[in-house]
């Protein structure tokens, strides 16, 4: 789907909740053409890839249904469209979620099991070093990022075709998978576009620009 366009991919950010802002300012910075807010189904067929913000995945699941742009996001993801996710994105981006109410559904995409706010009371939100590898740009050798957890996902488990691109190094939650990708679709436990470190949106920029080509 979608065309190539001069001077780079035409990225969306789902924008019915959570932190858009952040993500368009971020993908702007990363090399975006242009990056826009995403709503209606109208608006999902005129973008190359797609961010579905941090925010709350149940209301964002709720208001996607609602405004009927839950289906086509189905099957523009199921179709090959790069999405990237970052937390409750996570959550909309995974197969299967744990410890949601049982009536929510996600977009899903990514062959994983996410489980809602699973870093417990004690570190609800808390800050760490997050190395990350397998994005063009982020290898072994790359500075660490810094991980921002807010009430975050962790993925639970990854099915066969899933890359894994980061685990928590310390702590109790030692060896939680906190980054994965699968084909053209990425996601993340915490929230780059919250630090001003843009590597994680430019490595999905490229992601979609090859996409296209
Ligand atoms: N910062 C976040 O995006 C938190 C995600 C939230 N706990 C949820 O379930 O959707």
């Amino acid at each position: 789907m979608g065309t190539t366009r001069d001077g780079g991919p035409v990225i969306g950010v789902l924008a019915l909740q959570g932190d858009v802002r952040e993500h368009l300012v971020a993908l702007a910075e990363a090399g975006a053409a242009a990056a826009r807010p995403v709503r209606r189904a109208e608006e999902l067929a005129e973008i190359d890839g797609l961010v579905l913000p941090g925010g709350e995945s149940t209301t964002m699941y709720k208001l996607a249904a609602a405004f009927g742009v839950l289906e086509p996001l189905r099957r523009r993801v199921a179709e090959g469209m790069p999405a990237y996710g970052s937390c409750a994105g996570m959550i909309m981006l995974a197969d299967k979620i744990l410890d949601a109410p049982s009536d929510q559904e996600t977009v899903g995409g990514i062959d994983m099991i996410v489980r809602r706010n699973a870093f417990g009371r004690q570190n609800e939100s808390f800050e760490a070093p997050v190395r990350f590898e397998g994005l063009e740009g982020l290898d072994a050798d790359a500075p660490p990022l810094h991980g921002v957890f807010i009430r975050a996902p962790w993925v639970e488990s990854v099915g066969g075709g899933v890359q894994v691109l980061a685990r928590v190094e310390s702590g109790p939650a030692e060896g939680r998978i906190v980054a994965v990708r699968q084909g053209n679709l990425l996601a993340t436990s915490f929230h780059p576009e919250l630090t001003g470190d843009n590597r994680v949106h430019a490595g999905f920029v490229r992601l979609v620009a090859e996409a296209l080509r």
